[in-house]
């Protein structure tokens, strides 16, 4: 407490209660003056109790405030109560100010009023109360210098104590001098006024009274008051802590229950990261795995790639080494054929000998001819052929008519033949090839032979041959026609074997004789077995010889025809325009050609007799048809009227002429095989 000048004191626990204590704490202090009282019981009476509660009643006057001490500002508001002038108040102060510290405790203020009191009286032990409180008044009463107060008798001093408590005024008055002074002035100067007076402080003091009582029962009621609120407070107070526990509680709960889950969520994240990382690691051993293959498979790749190509070196060395080779193969290849070429040629020549061997042979069958020609009527019994047209060969004549005219000759006819085995003409040819040949070629005539001695012309007397009577390709030689041909003026490059087929009486010897010689004659004989005749043609300046095998149509010779089929370079196939059954039978013809020799040979279809058109039964269309289908050749032709004949065998000629061109080619060509050339068109 900041005392008034400036020292800090501390104040006395006993009246530390706080202003608001009031009387309660100034009751408070009254513990050290109990001692007091006890030590003071055995030689004081109990005026000094009286005494020590005015003391204290004055100490509680002069600290209005309730500090529980008394300052000497305290005291210097007494002036305008007491009749003490501020000096004097002053003095008081000093007094009583034991220590000198500038403010009273209520023990130094009690403590000076005892030794006041008891240093200036020895009063009686029954009135010692009054005694103490009235030497106190009195002393400063004295000061201000009132003399008329010692003169109060004790009677009149009984007399107002006397009022005094018949008004209990003890209670209320706090100082009862100024009115013991005015009741002693009325009663000395006027005395009638005396007992109003009386009835004055009476109503007064009761009143007092009454104030008193009252301002008790709201201290009472402001202590309950203070008391029920402070309950309150406490109250308020404790629900409070209980609500802020609680919901610290909460908080700390649902903190905690956060955390938890916090903390869940983040283990399930960590889980979830090591699984991650476990799959990571897993994935980079199985990539590194993969890696180290892959670094594996590089290498034996590396060592395969470097293997391979030592052997693509060596391949490719051995490559070189082989076309090598297969230059040199081709280089031999070529000279082989060339070889092989001219062999081709030599043989081609030895055919031609092998004609002018039988060539020679021609005179002695002659002579035979006359010899057998005697008996010819005998042997037409044994071996004629019915012929199917109206000459037959009863009627064919044995002397062939002049060439280009188509009318029998002037030597008239000769006895008819059974049939007609060899017809030996002569052609230029072989004297071509070889000069030697003695006969000149205008004189080659046909002549009709009358044997009947095998399809081969085996005749049974005819003398030994020098020449071996079968062709150079094996083949069974029949007739040999050699034609006549338009002044070759070399000998032929190439020779060409072609089979000419086709229903009997379709006109093929008609057709040969008409090629070969420019000839027709009317009424020729069927012919017997096989018969050949050779042509050279000039294709694209080069001579080619043609040896047109002639075959009978007659169905019991099939078997013999069907094995000509097999060395043939081409096949000619016949029919007649005016019989339809012969163009109904060339298919079956081309199955025979077919079954022999499949569809390596080029073939010619002919339609013959195209001079008899009034007859015609087989349009031209279905030839064409039927050659388009097979892959053929096709003329219509006339051996009467020659339309055709050359023509379709120049055909044929420069076709075999072009493949035979084409397999040389090819030949030579390694790698490369010859294909079939369409023939038609
Ligand atoms: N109008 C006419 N008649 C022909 C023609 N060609 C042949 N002839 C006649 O038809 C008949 C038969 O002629 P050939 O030449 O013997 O018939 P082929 O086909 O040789 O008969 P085979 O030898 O039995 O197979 C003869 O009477 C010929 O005169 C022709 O172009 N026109
Ligand atoms: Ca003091
Ligand atoms: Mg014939």
């Amino acid at each position: 407490m900041a005392a008034p000048d400036g020292r800090v004191v501390s104040r006395p626990q006993r009246l530390g209660q706080g202003s608001g204590q009031g009387p309660k704490g100034s009751g408070a202090c009254l513990h050290p003056l109990d001692s007091l009282e006890q030590k003071e019981t055995q030689e004081q009476t109990s005026g000094q109790l009286v005494m020590l509660r005015k003391a204290q009643e004055f100490f509680q006057t002069c600290d209005a405030e309730g500090k529980g001490f008394i300052a000497r500002k305290d005291m210097q508001r007494l002036h305008k109560e007491l009749p003490l002038s501020l000096e004097e108040l002053e003095d008081v102060f000093d007094a009583l100010d034991a220590d000198g510290n500038g403010y009273l405790t209520p023990q130094e203020f009690t403590t000076g009023f005892s030794h006041f009191f008891f240093s200036q009286n020895n009063p009686s032990q029954e009135d010692a109360g009054e005694q103490v409180a009235q030497r106190h008044e009195e002393k400063v009463y004295l000061s201000r210098g009132d003399e008329d107060l010692g003169d109060m008798g004790e009677d009149e001093e009984a007399q107002f104590r006397m009022l005094m408590d018949r008004l209990g005024a003890q209670k209320v008055l706090e100082d009862e001098s100024d009115v013991k002074q005015l009741w002693l002035q009325l009663k000395k100067e006027e005395p009638h006024l005396l007992s109003n007076f009386e009835d004055f402080l009476t109503r007064i003091i009761s009143q007092l009274q009454e104030a008193h009582e009252e301002k008790n029962e709201l201290e009472c009621a402001l202590k309950r008051k203070i008391a029920a609120y402070d309950e309150e407070i406490q109250h308020l107070y404790e629900e409070m802590e209980q609500q802020i526990k609680s919901e610290k509680e909460q908080f700390l709960l649902k903190d905690t229950e956060r955390f938890q889950a916090r903390s869940q969520e983040l283990e399930q994240k960590l889980l979830c990261k090591e699984q991650e990382l476990e799959q990571l690691t897993q994935k980079q051993k199985r990539l590194e795995g993969q890696c180290t293959a892959l670094h594996h498979d590089k290498h034996e790749t590396k060592a395969e790639n470097t293997k391979l190509k030592l052997t693509n070196q060596e391949l490719a060395r051995e490559l070189e080494r082989t076309s090598w080779e297969l230059q040199d193969a081709q280089q031999q290849l070529e000279s082989l054929q060339q070889e092989a070429c001219k062999l081709h040629q030599e043989k081609e020549m030895e055919v031609y000998r092998v004609t002018e061997s039988l060539q020679r042979e021609k005179a002695g069958l002659l002579k035979q001819l006359d010899f057998l020609s005697s008996q010819s009527e005998e042997e037409e019994e044994v071996f004629g052929i019915p012929r199917r047209s109206s000459l037959g060969l009863s009627g064919y004549p044995l002397t062939e008519e002049e060439p280009g005219t188509g009318e029998p000759g002037p030597g008239g006819p000769y006895p008819r033949p059974l049939r007609r085995i060899i017809s030996v003409e002569e052609d230029p040819l072989p004297q071509l090839l070889d000069g030697g040949f003695e006969q000149p070629l205008s004189k080659c005539s046909e002549e009709e032979e009358v044997s009947d001695q095998g399809v081969q012309g085996q005749i049974p007397e005819a003398p030994p041959l020098k020449l071996t009577p079968t062709s150079p390709r094996g083949q069974p030689v029949g007739k040999e026609a050699l034609c006549k041909e338009e002044s070759s003026p070399s000998a032929p490059d190439r020779l060409f074997k072609i089979v000419f087929v086709g229903n009997s009486a379709v006109g093929k010897t008609s057709f040969l004789r008409r090629f070969c010689e420019d000839r027709f004659s009317p009424g020729m004989a069927a012919t017997v077995g096989i018969d050949y005749r050779v042509k050279t043609l000039n294709v694209d300046n080069s001579q080619v010889a043609l040896q047109l095998w002639d075959t009978a149509g007659q169905e019991r010779y099939r078997c013999i025809t069907q094995q000509f089929f097999r060395k043939a370079d081409g096949v000619i196939v016949m029919y007649d325009l005016t019989d339809k059954q012969s163009f109904l039978s060339v298919r079956r013809w081309l199955s025979s050609v077919e079954e022999a020799v499949g569809d390596r040979v080029p073939v010619l279809l002919l339609g013959n007799k195209l001079d008899n058109e009034k007859e015609r039964e087989v349009p031209r269309g279905l030839g064409e048809q039927l050659a388009t289908e097979n892959n053929l050749i096709f003329y219509e032709c006339s051996a009467y009227s020659g339309h055709n004949t050359k023509e379709s065998l120049l055909h044929l000629a420069r076709f075999l002429k072009e493949q035979e061109d084409t397999v040389r080619e090819d030949t030579i060509q390694v790698g490369h095989p010859a294909k079939k050339k369409s023939c038609c068109g």
